[in-house]
């Protein structure tokens, strides 16, 4: 399969930062806006200043405002938005092509991971799904980074990983892809918990604790969901996990700061906070969790503070008075 050229869709941080990997890996790109004066303006500045301040696109990157045929597709806009943008978009420029999911978060409503959303509305395409410890702002600016792609086909994931793949990042193949998007997913929850650890000053040996009981808890909830706990040990399960919170870059992590400061979900928004997918996905894995009979008592305590229906202190008794028992 030809893999020379790249669509990227969603012109925010993380689309921009792949955009710029993959002209790395040697691909012509192009980076699909939603409006036709931001592609003017990023050609113009060869930068993406309102996204992604300060990188200097390379020039194999063009942006544009329309959906451009490639060998490859990437989708980077936030998970809520997956399925709007993928009824937008003409299904035969996606069938029989690599469609690589980058968003991490579960769809309201629905408690669709991102390939399911795909599935749902471009049978056609093969799905793959690329996570892991990955600042758009590291990638963009060619710091060492290394993530997870999972596919179905072995063969054509190395193929595709190694299409990506250049001095700066580097993709690891994968076939779990419930495990991979699960864990991309559940991360951004857990961030959203140690930052509240941090924003209410309750320690770093609590913040580690919680890190472990979340590793633990995400166990459960792939094996659940069918995949493997074995993907938790790789870039998109420990690494991203360990990278989310510990990571006051992290806009998940930030935001669990304000929450785990006093602050309530709508005053932390309105005050302008950036994308915090794990806001949106926390009540999504929380019912996801009770479907599928798994205990998951962070992402409850994660969904109450979020929906302000506990405050920290009240949660974290909570969680400290729960029955003793070993543990594995
Ligand atoms: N930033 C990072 O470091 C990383 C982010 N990710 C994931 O990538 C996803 C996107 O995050 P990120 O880029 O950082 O978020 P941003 O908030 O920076 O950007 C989101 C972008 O999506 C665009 N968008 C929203 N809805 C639509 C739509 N319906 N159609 C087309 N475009 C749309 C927005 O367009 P507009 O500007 O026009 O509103 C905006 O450019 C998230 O799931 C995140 O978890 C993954 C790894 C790293
Ligand atoms: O997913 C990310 C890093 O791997 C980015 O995390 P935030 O969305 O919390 O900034």
């Amino acid at each position: 399969m030809r893999l020379e050229t790249v669509s990227v869709i969603g012109g925010g941080a993380w689309g921009t930062a792949l955009a710029q990997a993959a002209a790395m890996a040697g691909r012509g790109v192009t980076l699909v806006v939603r409006q036709a004066g931001t592609a003017e303006a990023i050609n113009a500045a060869r930068s993406n200043e309102t996204a992604l301040p300060g990188q200097t696109l390379l020039p194999a990157i063009t942006a544009s405002s329309d959906f451009a045929e490639a060998d490859i597709v990437i989708l980077a806009v936030p998970a809520q938005a997956t399925r709007t943008l993928l009824s937008g978009l003409d299904a035969t420029l996606l069938a029989g092509r690599p469609v690589v999911l980058s968003a991490k978060g579960l769809e309201t409503g629905t408690l669709a991971r991102q390939s399911e959303i795909l599935a749902d509305m471009v049978p056609e395409a093969l799905p793959y799904v690329l996570s892991g410890p990955s600042f758009a702002a590291d990638v963009a600016a060619g710091r060492p980074t290394a993530v997870t792609l999972a596919g179905d086909d072995a063969d054509a994931t190395s193929a595709l990983a190694t299409a990506l793949a250049g001095p700066s990042f580097r993709p690891y193949a994968a076939d779990d892809r419930i495990g991979v998007e699960i864990a991309g997913a559940l991360k951004n929850v857990y961030a959203l918990a140690c930052g509240a650890v941090e924003g209410a000053d309750l320690g770093a040996s609590a913040r580690a604790a919680l890190i472990a009981r979340a590793y633990a808890e995400m166990a459960r909830m792939v094996t659940a969901m069918g995949g493997s706990a074995h993907t938790l040990t790789g870039l998109a399960g420990l690494g991203d996990l360990t990278l989310t919170c510990t990571s006051v870059q992290s806009r998940n992590y930030q935001f669990g700061m304000a929450l785990g400061a006093g602050g309530s979900r709508q005053d932390i928004l309105a005050s302008g906070a950036k994308l915090a997918e794990g806001v949106a996905t926390a009540p999504v894995a929380a019912a996801l969790a009770r479907s599928l009979g798994v205990e998951a008592p962070l992402i409850d305590a994660v969904d109450a503070v979020v929906a302000g229906q506990a405050d920290i202190a009240t949660i974290v008794a909570g969680l400290m008075s729960r029955p003793l028992k070993r543990e594995h």
